[in-house]
């Protein structure tokens, strides 16, 4: 059995400027301690105008935070005025990019083909994509969130070889879960997380499977961490709103205690 090591990114959205970030990311290195660090990865996935300041702060004190952006463009270089590319991401040192956010496919129309084409310009350019996929409401009363979300995976995997594939984050965000403090209960989380795991056992291998790191995101707090973690197949969360808080997002990241 694949040991997985959790994974705790703080998604901002579009909160927290440059200066804001600067003191937010010092303030969660001031509190997180190396043991932090020996089992949990932690990220935060700042607004693009901050990636600077905060890879100056990450790069200039060694900070063990990891970070990324919540957005790249499916093209390298070019006429695609108000994107940000896999180049620029990478050159920031930029570790991990979300993809197929549900706010990315509700209001700005990503399909799965451009999730696949986004996940394809982060392998391109040496980043790791954070793939997130997730009913929204009706399709979870309906009892279909599980056909629903493997159709998501399937379609940004489509022709992703297993090389790149094996270092993939998957987000499973139930759509009705964010930013309403609707959290799934752990077992709605596991049944869709393990149909995940499963999914790839089949388009790839089980020892891919086993090595993925699957997250669950929605209305996450420390309050209920603990019980989403105990499940056997979510391995960290992705916080919005609970990541704007630094005391709060170090209790997420010391999920264990709680
Ligand atoms: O969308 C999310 C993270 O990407 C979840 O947001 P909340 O934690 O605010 O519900």
């Amino acid at each position: 059995m694949t040991t997985r090591t959790p994974l705790m990114a703080g998604n901002w959205k579009m909160n927290l400027n440059h200066l804001e970030a600067i003191a937010h990311v010092q303030k969660l290195s001031f509190a997180l301690a190396d043991k932090d660090y020996e089992d949990v990865e932690v990220a935060v996935l700042p607004p693009f105008t901050d990636l600077r300041s905060v890879q100056t702060l990450v790069d200039g004190d060694k900070l063990k935070i990891k970070y990324g952006a919540q957005d790249i463009s499916a093209h390298d270089s070019g006429a695609y005025t108000g994107e940000v590319s896999g180049p620029m991401l990478a050159k920031l040192r930029c570790t991990y990019v979300a993809v197929g956010h549900s706010e990315r496919r509700q209001y700005h129309g990503e399909s799965d083909e451009v999730c696949n084409a986004k996940v394809k310009a982060a392998y391109k350019h040496g980043l790791t994509p954070i793939l997130c996929v997730g009913e929204g409401l009706d399709v979870r009363k309906a009892g279909d969130q599980v056909s629903y979300t493997l159709a998501q995976l399937d379609g940004a995997l489509k022709d992703v070889p297993a090389e790149q594939a094996g270092t993939i984050v998957i987000a499973y965000e139930p759509v009705w879960a964010i930013g309403t403090g609707e959290v799934a209960t752990p077992e709605d989380a596991q049944e869709v997380c393990g149909a995940i795991r499963r999914r790839l056992a089949e388009l790839y291998s089980q020892e891919l499977a086993d090595a993925v790191r699957i997250q669950y995101g929605g209305s996450v707090k420390s309050g209920n961490v603990a019980a989403i973690m105990a499940k056997p197949d979510v391995d960290g969360a992705l916080i919005g709103g609970a990541a704007l808080d630094a005391d709060e997002f170090v209790k997420i990241v010391r999920f264990r205690d709680q």
